[in-house]
């Protein structure tokens, strides 16, 4: 189990050192179009989770949209900090 900032902390190593097999540098490797798409896809999941299904499938969804939103950020070089100061 990890935090929101444990995971974006985790993924800004592997944006670092890119270690071989990681899909996190893959994803950044395909670019912002491609990582924009990942997000509406995920929100889109979320959506129909929330309708449709489970709480432990919406959750799941929840936690795949936010691992795409943290793969825009490091994409942009957004910090959380960026972030969080509009919370
Ligand atoms: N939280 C996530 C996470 N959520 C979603 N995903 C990716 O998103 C995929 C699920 O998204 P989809 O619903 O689009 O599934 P899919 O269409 O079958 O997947 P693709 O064909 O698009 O890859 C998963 O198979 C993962 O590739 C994640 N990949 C990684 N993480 C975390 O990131 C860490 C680093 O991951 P790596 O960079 O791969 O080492 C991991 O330890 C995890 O904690």
């Amino acid at each position: 189990m990890k935090t929101f900032d444990e995971l974006f902390s985790e993924l800004a190593v592997k944006a670092r050192d890119r270690p071989t097999g990681s899909g996190t540098v893959a994803a950044l490797d395909d670019g912002l179009h491609a990582q924009g798409k990942k997000v509406l896809e995920e929100a889109g999941e979320v959506w129909i989770a929330a309708e449709y299904e489970s709480d432990d499938k919406l959750a799941e969804e929840i936690s795949q949209l936010l691992y795409r939103v943290q793969v825009i950020m490091l994409g942009r070089g957004l910090t959380l900090d960026q972030v969080y100061k509009h919370l």
